[in-house]
């Protein structure tokens, strides 16, 4: 599987159509690629708080038509990255959106867990409950997004949904780098898959973003790994490594489940 992962950059001075177009023709670069991978709320950029109700669309709104028409030109499959969503209701959602070679809306994710304590996405987003896993024709794919990154039980529920490859889209601040590399990695090892985590480089509202979009092997292994600025991070591999390890390395059949509470 040949994979890109789109490392836009989300500053203050381009407008979202603007960012939209260069995405899409980033994408419509990506023609030979299995799967194409764009960041978190790359439109507004995810820590532009102040922009989310405005930006927020459906979702066959512009993205989708931009995305569905650059992934069909471009013959992969599109993870979309995440847009702010209006759904029917009213309530705003922080919703990845995959994407098929033919254009079609294959799969929706709404966040779980949202960032900011009590303010920005925390407070201005709903939460999504569903994890969602995507079979593509040889493998599946679950769907994660930033700080739920920092959750491992929403990765082992989509380890047992099937997922081989984790795909977290991400608008993931420079200061806390660190943290990025070393959770994509131990979600890789623990849960024995794939990760594909990318990022956005820019700044937007005062955060410098990390950049260092990451691709890790079932063993933790780094494969690819992006710089600072904005960059498209293509790896091949093989998505048949997932079963081969866990037939190797059979740390998940000995997982212990419905523990007794613990002992005081
Ligand atoms: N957009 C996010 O979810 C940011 C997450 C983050 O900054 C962190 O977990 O640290």
């Amino acid at each position: 599987m040949r994979a890109s992962l789109i490392q836009i950059a989300v500053d203050e001075g381009e407008s979202v159509e603007s960012r939209r177009r260069r995405a899409a023709a980033l994408v419509r670069e990506q023609a030979g690629a299995d799967l194409v991978v764009l960041p978190e709320l790359w439109t507004t950029g995810a820590f532009a708080f102040d922009a989310f109700q405005a930006a927020a669309e459906t979702l066959d709104g512009p993205t989708y038509e931009a995305m569905a028409k650059a992934a069909s030109d471009a013959g992969v499959w599109l993870h979309a990255g995440s847009i702010p969503e209006c759904a029917p209701e009213g309530t705003v959602y922080n919703t990845s959106l995959v994407i098929s070679p033919a254009g079609d809306l294959v799969a929706s994710y709404r966040k779980i867990h949202r960032f900011g304590f009590d303010r920005g996405e925390a407070v201005l987003m709903g939460a999504g409950r569903e994890p969602v896993t995507v079979p593509l024709p040889d493998t599946t794919l679950g769907l994660a997004t930033c700080y739920d990154l920092r959750f491992p039980e929403l990765f082992r529920s989509l380890v047992d949904a099937g997922a081989e490859i984790l795909v977290v889209p991400a608008g993931w601040p420079e200061r806390r780098r660190a943290h990025w590399t070393l959770l994509a990695r131990a979600r890789a090892v623990e849960d024995q898959a794939f990760v594909l985590a990318c990022g956005t480089a820019g700044a937007h509202a005062g955060v410098p973003q990390a950049g260092h979009s990451i691709v890790v092997d079932p063993w933790g292994e780094v494969l690819a790994e992006a710089g600072h600025d904005e960059e498209v991070l293509t790896v091949e591999f093989d998505p048949a490594e997932v079963a081969a390890t866990r037939e190797r390395f059979p740390a998940l059949k000995d997982r212990v489940l419905g523990l007794e509470s613990p002992r005081h």
